[in-house]
This record gives structure tokens, C-alpha cells and sequence, in this order.
């Protein structure tokens, strides 16, 4: 459904190697979470999985699409929600919201029932009619993420989603995702919130200076680990 191969990229005509001939692949109906150290190279991963930064070498293919030579196919295939909120902040956030079902094609009755679901879950029903600018940092979250959601995309791509949340809409975006990897569709982010990963991911590959140091299940990971306990003791002493 996402799969990774050889990916390279290089800032400052090759000086800073950031991420360094990475493969990994996330199947059907798998949550796979990314993780690494600040620098590590997730960030720079995820934006040339959608389309933001040109590798210097790799495929990215997603739902079978390459994304180098069909990239708008490609777009079709996910939704990204970044870690920034680069969005529209003269617009209300109902604006916001149909702009990106009209982007992705969302028929009117789709995007009626997604947003009643999504705006209701992330109590977002009276702020979505004040303007973007007034928001706080979890709301631009909230709204960038039901945003993503409206076209049911098969491959959802989140990085750092928790950040900002309140523990309530925390809490909800989890059980999204499960309930999205229930119906055979995929789910890839980045955290730092090692305790999140360890429980809502079916796999995680762990990157460190530009390269997949682990990769695998909970209990591939430990097997790999002199300390067979925590994910966040297996991270410190493979990133140290
Ligand atoms: N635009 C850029 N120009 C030059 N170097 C960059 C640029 N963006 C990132 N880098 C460098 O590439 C490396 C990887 O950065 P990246 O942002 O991908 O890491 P990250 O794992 O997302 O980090 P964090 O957890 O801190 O967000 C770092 O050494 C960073 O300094």
C-alpha cells in the first residue's frame, strides 16, 4: 500500500545526507509508526512520500502508484496532514473544509455526512463557521485533520499528529485510525510519543541519521533489544 525503496535524500548539494537509502513498506490495514530522534530524517521521508521534495534516488509507490511518474494519481491515493499548519487562515473553517472536498472531488452528500461525522467527533461544529486565524494550534490541527479525512483516502499520512490535541480528540484520532486499518486501509505517522506507538501500531521502523537503524513489530523490536522491555528503553539504546 506504501512502499519505500532506496530512498535518498541529500540538503546543501549533498553535505547533509538526511535520509539515506530507506525502505520499508506498510501493508493493507497496518498502522505503521516512524520514529527517530530530533534530525533524524522523518520529516524529510514524508515529504517526499507526498510529494513536497524530489528524492535523489527511490521509488515511493503508493496504493501501486509511483509518485514519480504519476504524482497526481499518486495524491489521490492518500491524505497527508503535516506537522505545520500551513493552511488558509483568512477562511472560515466550513471554507476550509469545502475547498479541500472540491480538491479531492467529494460529492455533496459525502462531504455533508464526513463533515456532520468528523466536525461532531472534534467538536469543532460552532468554530468551523469563525475564520482559521482565530484558531489555537490544536484546532488548526482538528480542522486540518477532518480536512484530510473527507475523502476517505486508502493511505492516511500524519506526522506528529498528537501534538496540540487535547487527550479527548487524542483519544478520537486513535480509534480513526483503527477503525480505518479495520476496513483494509493503511496508516503511516511519525511520533515522538513512544507509549502511543508501542500501543496502536502493528509495526514501526525506527530512523537515525538518515537510516532504518530497526523496523518490525513490538516483538521483532524487542527480539532485536539487549533490554526486552520498553519501546522506549529499545529506542534510547538503538539511537544513542
Ligand atoms: N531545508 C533544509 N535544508 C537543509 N537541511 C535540512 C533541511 N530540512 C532538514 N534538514 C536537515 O536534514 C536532517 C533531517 O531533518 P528532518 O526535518 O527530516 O528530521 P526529523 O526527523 O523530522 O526531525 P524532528 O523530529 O526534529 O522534526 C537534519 O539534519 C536537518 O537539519
Amino acid at each position: 500500500m506504501l512502499k519505500i525503496e532506496k530512498l535518498t535524500k541529500s540538503y546543501g548539494s549533498g553535505k547533509v545526507k538526511a535520509v539515506d537509502h530507506i525502505d520499508f513498506h506498510v501493508k493493507p490495514g497496518e498502522i505503521f509508526g516512524f520514529l527517530g530522534p530530533n534530525g533524524a530524517g522523518k520529516t524529510t521521508t514524508i515529504k517526499m512520500i507526498v510529494g513536497l521534495l524530489k528524492p535523489d534516488e527511490g521509488t515511493i509507490r503508493i496504493n501501486d502508484v509511483d509518485n514519480q511518474e504519476d504524482p497526481l494519481e499518486a495524491k489521490r491515493q492518500f491524505s497527508y496532514v503535516p506537522d505545520d499548519h500551513e493552511i488558509f487562515e483568512k477562511l472560515k473553517g466550513m471554507e476550509y473544509l469545502h475547498f479541500m472536498a472540491d480538491v479531492y472531488g467529494v460529492g455533496t452528500e459525502e462531504r455533508k455526512a464526513a463533515m456532520e461525522r468528523y466536525l461532531k467527533l472534534f467538536e469543532m461544529e460552532k468554530a468551523a463557521n469563525d475564520p482559521i486565524s482565530s484558531y489555537s494550534h490544536g484546532m488548526k490541527q482538528k480542522i486540518v485533520l477532518i480536512g484530510a479525512l473527507l475523502h476517505d483516502p486508502q493511505v492516511f499520512i500524519l506526522d506528529e499528529p498528537m501534538v496540540g490535541l487535547d487527550p479527548k480528540s487524542s483519544y478520537n484520532l486513535k480509534e480513526l485510525m483503527k477503525e480505518r486499518c479495520a476496513q483494509g486501509k493503511s496508516v503511516f505517522f511519525s511520533t515522538h510519543v513512544l507509549e502511543v506507538a508501542e500501543k496502536l501500531c502493528d509495526r514501526i521502523a525506527i530512523i537515525n541519521k538518515g537510516k532504518i537503524i530497526a523496523q518490525g513489530t513490538m516483538v521483532e523490536l524487542k527480539g532485536d533489544a539487549k533490554e526486552k522491555e520498553s519501546l522506549e528503553k529499545i529506542f534510547l539504546e538503538l539511537t544513542e
